[in-house]
């Protein structure tokens, strides 16, 4: 950083700078904060254990930010004994006393803002070499003497970025058909052109696949021959990955190629990191990309039906698509597996081999997970690592179960099931509940992230009750904590959550009803399912916009065919229309139609053809003559090809943090989430704020837990197609994470 930003002035002007109030700091103050905390907390750690992380920022504050000063007052102001609650505030002494030590400071000032700066610089300006009074000196130096250092004089020469001729990227491994793209970031670049910026960048920080030399332009745009630096030169060492986020589903013949390659890749946490680096360097650059235009002409259906007849057929059995949650080991998988069991979906002889098979390697407690976890890899470890889908249809109803990964690595996986999903089915384990529903454990994020993707309803199955011998108290208390959580933290509704006792591993309260638990009067899961989904059918709406969202991405049997996998969002569409898919602008003619689905009491996976897909369905879009098919990705949106989707940079969206360690400024990268595609971007704007006290404040610039506020974001890789949350409940939301943690969530505006 090099100094404060006219907003942060503003900012100072308008508070109490005798009164520490983390809120209203300045965002540079906030960086000394969480700077030194662990540097005070090393020094301080053990000896004072009432000390909070609250006092000790306050402590570092009134001491300007100065460690050994904050350690010394401590030590004096706690001598020989631990701080207690008891210590302060006292009239000369803890905390208060500091307080009105730092106030007095501010006497000589009259006024606030960069004026107070000052005046705290003239008191400090000997005795203090750290803190904000030499922030403030700088500042003062800089507007004074204009740009002085060699990166502040580079702020007023354009410099010009030339990129690579050749991508030095790793060779291809093996000959292996590539996994379908997926619309996310990847820093491989390929063609870049060239760009230029005006603001400093710290070059040798910036990404060496990026660029082979740096040329700074004068002022009239002369090159400068003493400062072209060829890449060796700026010793940039960036390793590159070549795919960080990559969403998964499970349909692919080539599945097990692609979750080995999970196993072998760094986890999703340890990527998510690498991405914040490479995005908080690549956000020092702007790329901007032009478009192909779009070849606009619509086709009539290959074939006339009669719509209302055909609609009327459609909606005659309702559609439910239920995502399965919770802490890793909760028993998701074998949960689906028992449902299809006993639904005999999967057959006797089926269910033999797995348990033989699940026998023969020590895992047979995992035999009907396995008929969700169907990779080697999945099976050897024992845990789910992407999402995983199949249809089914009971006499009254057509489902869609998603499996879901419950560890924390895999979120972003959750993530991209929650948004293809009507209802959650959550799994506790009763028997460890406290450990998944602990802050590390993933009942409360998946929860926080259901909610905040519009999931309206919960169905929160309280298993492995066998193991508690079907004990209520047991039962009454996991469902009296996870109701207060969810009604009182995520605002459900009590009437929208259901409570059901079950063994997913010996069936009980699944498909039957349990002989184990006469204390229970409801009704069983798969009961409970087929209510949900007579109460969600929804009433179809001719006139709504085609929207359909990409989950997968598979060659047609010639090379110029593509079949596109994914639900539709909403309206319908027909084989014969012609479509068009943003951001990437291709356009293609649909071929065929085709829903997969197995009936209850039955093995084998019908595939029909149809006329007619609608909202709410899970289909196949056959495409053929596809000219690009490197422009279609995983996470991009259908429409019809006379009702394009605008693609931007920037969103304005609503947002509220929470689970944040440090605030999020503006230009601070993380990950964003809407629909199935996380993308790197950053706040460009923030444009205001409301407080955890509810406070409105326009003129703060960053984002603290529990804040709410407006701002814009960017996304640093490329564009994405936009839809409103009054457009669109489900594409209209978005979610933050950070650091392998979920902090925000909102709505686009
Ligand atoms: N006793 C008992 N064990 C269960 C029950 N449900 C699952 N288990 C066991 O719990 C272990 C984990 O089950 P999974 O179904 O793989 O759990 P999961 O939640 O899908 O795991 P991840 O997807 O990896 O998070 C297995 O050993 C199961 O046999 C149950 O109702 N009772």
């Amino acid at each position: 950083m090099s100094g404060y930003s006219q907003d942060d002035l503003i900012d100072y002007s308008e508070k109490d700078e005798g009164i520490f109030d983390e809120d209203h700091s300045a965002n540079e103050e906030y960086d000394k904060l969480y700077e030194l905390l662990p540097q005070l907390k090393k020094q301080v750690a053990g000896k004072y254990q009432h000390l909070d992380e609250k006092k000790m920022k306050e402590l570092l504050w009134n001491n300007y930010f100065n460690v050994e000063d904050t350690v010394t007052e401590i030590k004096d102001t706690f001598k020989g004994r631990n701080a207690s609650a008891s210590d302060v505030p006292r009239v000369n002494g803890g905390l208060s006393g500091l307080l009105l030590k730092r106030h007095s400071k501010f006497q000589p000032s009259s006024g606030g803002g960069l004026a107070g700066l000052m005046a705290r610089k003239h008191i400090k300006d000997e005795e203090s070499t750290t803190g904000l009074s030499k922030l403030a000196m700088r500042i003062k130096k800089q507007r004074m003497e204009g740009p002085a250092t060699v990166i502040e004089r580079m702020k007023k020469v354009p410099v010009k970025l030339v990129p690579p001729k050749v991508l030095e990227l790793p060779p291809k491994k093996s000959p292996e058909p590539a996994s379908p793209p997926v619309r996310s970031f990847s820093p491989e670049l390929p063609k870049l052109p060239e760009f230029s910026l005006t603001a400093p960048v710290h070059l040798t920080s910036f990404p060496s696949s990026l660029l082979t030399r740096v040329i700074f332009f004068d002022q009239l745009g002369q090159a400068s021959p003493n400062l072209i630096h060829e890449r060796h030169q700026l010793g940039t060492k960036l390793k590159t990955d070549l795919d960080f986020f990559r969403t998964f589903t499970n349909s692919h013949s080539d599945i097990a190629r692609r979750v080995t390659a999970n196993f072998s890749e760094p986890s999703p946490d340890e990527k998510q990191r690498k991405l914040d680096q490479m995005t908080s360097e690549m956000s020092k650059v702007n790329l901007s990309k032009k478009k192909a235009p779009a070849k606009p002409h619509t086709t009539k259906p290959k074939k006339k039906i009669d719509l209302q007849k055909e609609l009327s057929e459609k909606s005659s059995k309702p559609n439910l698509s239920f995502i399965v949650i919770g802490h890793v080991d909760s028993g998701k998988s074998t949960m689906i597996g028992r449902l299809l069991y006993d639904l005999k979906i999967v057959d006797s002889k089926t269910m033999h081999r797995l348990t033989k098979e699940s026998d023969s390697i020590g895992k047979s407690s995992f035999s009907l997970a396995w008929i969700m976890d169907q990779t080697p890899e999945e099976r050897s470890r024992g845990v789910t690592v992407d999402i995983c889908q199949t249809q089914f249809e009971t006499k009254t109803s057509r489902f869609t179960v998603i499996d879901s990964p419950g560890h924390k690595d895999y979120v972003p996986k959750m993530i991209n099931g929650v948004t293809q999903a009507d209802i959650a089915v959550m799994i506790v384990d009763t028997a460890s509940f406290e450990a998944g529903f602990s802050n590390n454990g993933q009942t409360k994020e998946h929860l926080t992230i259901a909610k905040n993707l519009g999931i309206k309803r919960c169905i929160i199955a309280v298993n492995k009750m066998d193991t508690v011998d079907w004990d209520v108290s047991e039962f009454i208390g996991v469902r009296d904590q996870l109701s207060a959580f969810l009604i009182e933290n995520l605002k459900y509704e009590a009437d929208n959550l259901i409570f059901v006792p079950t063994s997913g591993f010996l069936g009980d309260n699944v498909v039957k009803k349990s002989t184990n638990c006469s204390w229970y009067k409801g009704k069983p899961l798969m009961q409970l399912l087929e209510e949900e989904s007579r109460g969600n059918n929804r009433v179809f709406d001719e006139k709504s916009r085609f929207i359909m969202t990409i989950n997968d991405l598979q060659q047609g049997s010639r090379d110029d065919e593509l079949i596109l996998g994914g639900r539709i969002n909403s309206g319908f569409v027909q084989p014969g229309e012609t479509i068009l898919i943003a951001p990437g602008q291709e356009s293609a003619t649909v071929d065929s139609i085709c829903v997969s689905s197995s009936d209850v009491g039955s093995s084998i996976l019908k595939k029909s053809l149809q006329n007619l897909a609608i909202e709410g369905e899970f289909v196949e879009l056959k495409l053929k003559k596809i000219d690009n098919a490197d422009n279609i990705k995983i996470g991009d949106l259908i429409t019809k090809i006379d009702d394009p989707l605008e693609s931007v940079r920037k969103l304005r969206c609503e947002i509220t943090c929470f689970n944040l360690d440090r605030p999020l400024l503006v230009g601070t990268p993380f990950i964003l989430f809407r629909g199935n595609v996380s993308i790197p971007s950053r706040f460009s704007k923030i444009e205001q704020i409301i407080t955890a006290s509810g406070k409105l404040n326009k003129k703060r610039k960053h984002l603290s837990s529990d804040n709410s506020g407006i701002a814009e974001i960017e996304i640093l890789d490329g564009e994405i197609p936009i839809i409103t949350f009054k457009e669109s409940e489900k594409l209209g939301r978005i979610v933050i994470r950070k650091d392998g943690k979920t902090v925000g969530a909102g709505r686009v505006l």
